[in-house]
């Protein structure tokens, strides 16, 4: 039997992983800024994440959400802090594409409209629903017809929100574009967005599956921008490596959805909230986004310094452990070198070289990681030279 390679194959097979490292089958160790798309966040295999999934592995791992489990309290207890700002209530699925589409259905049922808004260069995941908002048509277009009607605005444009009118259910946005770049939003942008959904009544929707639980600086993203939105989907880090996505929305919302108008067989699993349950303690105990603040700063810091004369740099961007270094030159080279070099990172967008570092890395790890994407970059221009 295959394997159905739907993610370009790295030509390593992982046997172990440990906070901020991963060791391949012949014991070589990794640096892990890849963390499996940003899921890692708090390290792999993470002591507390392991300890609840080891506890609730001995008492029960299957039951459906008809049925209640102390566990189930202790997450709403340790995740109530943590909320987006108003939003009492969430409900689990298992990856970020299935929080959109209940976020997207939600905004339906609760406007009584049809009309969704995303953003160019968008990524909400590739199921119909979440599909049908995600901008490149390279993932759209073999499966249209999708949700309709959506319509595509310019990102950070505010002139074009002119667009979002009392036909429109929802706007869905990400704070920082994750796939297509690391493109953050800008303030202005944000408020200009939140007030314009406002006025119309159409329901602001802050996907932040990448950027959500800690990774920019902040708990959730949107806070960066003195908003807040009225829905917001996450996924990713929230697991502490674990499959479990979320939805969060507040009383008004919550109080129109009724039984049957969303379900999931896997979604609030015991697994998936004793995840949760650890990974919002260590995100409060080990003062997660504060490190991912301060850590963030310096790794830009630090490939400023390392990487600033090289005649391919864009541009580094990005918020916290969210991290974007931009080349002029499509990154695939540079990151086989930078994997030669024992350190993983992901491509996003063209031609961004992307690090989604765990909140554990070090400064020595930023170097090493610095002087790998060097190595990388220099190498890509050689090759764009002599090609
Ligand atoms: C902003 C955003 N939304 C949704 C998704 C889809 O998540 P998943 O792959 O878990 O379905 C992603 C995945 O990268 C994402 O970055």
């Amino acid at each position: 039997m295959k394997f159905i390679q739907l993610y370009g194959d790295r030509g390593l097979t992982i046997v172990k992983g440990e906070g901020q490292y991963v060791w391949d089958i012949n014991g070589r160790k990794y640096l892990d800024l890849h963390t499996g798309i940003g899921v890692a966040f708090l390290g792999h295999r993470n002591k507390r994440v392991v300890e609840y999934l080891t506890r609730q592995m001995e008492n029960i791992m299957t039951l459906s959400t008809s049925f209640s489990t102390p566990i189930k309290e202790e997450m709403l207890k340790e995740l109530d802090p943590l909320k987006p700002d108003k939003m009492d209530n969430l409900i689990l699925f298992n990856s970020g594409t299935e929080a959109v589409e209940a976020a997207l259905k939600t905004a339906r049922k609760v406007t009584g409209r049809k009309k969704i808004i995303a953003f160019k260069n968008s990524f909400h995941g590739r199921t119909a629903g979440s599909l049908s908002v995600t901008w490149n048509k390279r993932y759209r277009e073999p499966f249209e017809p999708l949700m309709s009607p959506v319509e595509f605005l310019t990102y950070n444009n505010i002139d074009e929100l002119k667009n979002i009118d009392d036909q429109t259910a929802a706007v869905i946005v990400e704070p920082i574009q994750g796939e297509s770049g690391v493109i953050p939003a800008n303030e202005e942008f944000m408020k200009a967005l939140r007030e314009q959904t406002q006025k119309v009544g159409a329901l602001l929707i802050a996907d932040e599956v990448q950027t959500g639980f800690g990774r920019t600086g902040k708990v959730w993203a949107y806070q960066h921008y003195g908003i807040v939105p009225d829905l917001l989907t996450a996924g990713k880090a929230i697991g502490g490596g674990f499959p479990v996505s979320a939805l969060f929305l507040p009383d008004w919302i919550a109080e129109k959805l009724e039984e049957g108008d969303h379900g999931s067989t896997y979604g609030g699993n015991p697994l998936a909230m004793a995840a949760v349950t650890a990974a919002s303690k260590v995100l409060k105990e080990d003062n997660v986004p504060e490190q991912a603040h301060i850590k963030g700063e310096l790794f830009r810091k630090i490939l400023q310094e390392k990487l600033s004369d090289l005649k391919s740099l864009r541009e580094i961007r990005g918020k916290g452990l969210m991290i974007g270094i931009d080349i002029r030159f499509p990154p695939a080279i540079a990151l086989k070198v930078m994997q030669d070099e024992s350190v993983l990172a992901l491509k996003a967008g063209t031609t961004v070289i992307r690090f989604l570092a765990p909140y554990m890395i070090t400064q020595k790890d930023m170097e090493e990681a610095s002087d790998a994407a060097r190595k990388g970059i220099i190498e890509t221009e050689n090759k764009r030279v002599t090609h």
